[in-house]
């Protein structure tokens, strides 16, 4: 039995249908994304798992408890939302000891807590601060104290460094990862931005349109995608048709089926290469090129079709726009979808 197992959970407000049947158990101490786009589902999913929200089907057992039916404040859960939730006119101290009250924890203990999460989280000195006076990050951090601080059985993370830039968002990435490692705490963390999800997660729930496309660990979701929408959300996949696929490559698609094939495992060379059973040779025309950071995204005509291609940036852009090139790639590239 896993740690947590949610099944078949369904919720609509009104006749929208946000959660069409989500089932996915997950393992003590394990860091799960939930990736997506914009109105897929996610933060309805992690308030459903939180007891903030009702759900209209389905169960959720965790920890061998069936907590489908349980109060939020019974279910022993943490939570850190987007906007820094602390009460403004409280210290960190208070902040945190806040929950421990509620609890009826003796002032003692509580002191003992604070200062051991503080140190967890890197904020020894802040004790005294009032948010107002800490940055976007800081606030945060003291947010993932308050929820840790009780030790809870799961940690949900919705969105929480959307609001934080993109240098300190890093740091905090490493840090969040640091601290569920250190405390080996189930956490499920939202987040639409996929290179956040590559490079936190131990597994990746790709939602799309209320269901699960795929779940994945970050390197299966990025080398194998199933499906076309997991193709095209993770690493920018070329995806072709089986008529396409004819019409680039002059011969059937791999088991007839959508193919895949990822724009950096495609080579250009100006000479004709040495062709072998393992590879496609084509011949194309480059249409544009665009560097963004080390890397060059060309746009290739072969036969009518419109290929991504991406090589490292050098140093110069090495091949003009309507030049001749050839591309080659291995087929075992060539991935076959489910639809
Ligand atoms: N309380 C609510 N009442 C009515 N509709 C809601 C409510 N909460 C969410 N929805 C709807 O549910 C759908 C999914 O919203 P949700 O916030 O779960 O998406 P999301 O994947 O987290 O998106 P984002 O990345 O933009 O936050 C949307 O159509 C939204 O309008």
């Amino acid at each position: 039995m896993s740690y947590m197992e949610i099944s078949n959970i369904e919720k609509a407000f009104d006749k929208n249908e946000v959660l069409k049947g989500i089932s996915l158990n997950i393992e003590q101490g394990e860091f799960v994304s939930l990736l997506g786009p914009s109105g897929c589902g996610k933060s309805t999913l992690l308030r459903c798992l939180s007891g903030l929200e009702t759900i209209d089907k389905g169960t959720f057992v965790l920890d061998r408890n069936d907590v489908t039916e349980t109060p939020a404040q019974n279910r022993n859960i943490g939570m850190v939302f987007q906007q820094y939730s602390l009460f403004p006119n409280m210290t960190v101290e208070e902040n945190l000891s806040f929950p421990l009250t509620i609890q009826k924890m003796p002032k003692a203990d509580q002191k003992a807590k604070i200062d051991d999460v503080l140190n967890i989280v890197g904020l020894t000195d802040k004790k005294k601060a009032y948010p107002g006076n800490l940055s976007g990050g800081q606030q945060q951090r003291v947010a993932l104290a308050r929820a840790i601080i009780s030790r809870p059985k799961v940690l949900l993370l919705d969105e929480p460094l959307s609001a934080i830039d993109a240098k300190l968002r890093k740091n905090l990435q490493i840090e969040i990862r640091r601290i569920q490692q250190e405390l080996n705490i189930t956490t499920i963390f939202v987040t639409h931005d996929q290179d956040e999800a590559m490079s936190m997660s131990d597994r990746i729930c790709l939602l799309n349109d209320g269901r699960i496309e795929q779940v994945s660990s970050p390197i299966e979701l990025y080398t194998k995608p199933k499906t076309r929408f997991a193709a095209s959300f993770i690493g920018h996949y070329n995806v072709l048709s089986p008529e396409e696929f004819l019409q680039a490559f002059q011969m059937a698609a791999p088991d007839n089926k959508m193919t895949a094939i990822r724009p950096e495992t495609i080579q250009i060379s100006t000479e004709k290469p040495e062709g072998n059973d393992s590879m496609h040779t084509l011949s194309g025309k480059i249409i544009n090129n665009r560097s963004v950071g080390n890397t060059l995204h060309y746009h290739i005509d072969v036969n009518g079709i419109t290929f991504k291609v991406d090589t490292l940036f050098r140093s110069f852009a090495l091949y003009k726009d309507e030049q001749q090139v050839w591309l080659s790639l291995e087929k075992r590239n060539c991935l076959p979808l489910e639809d």
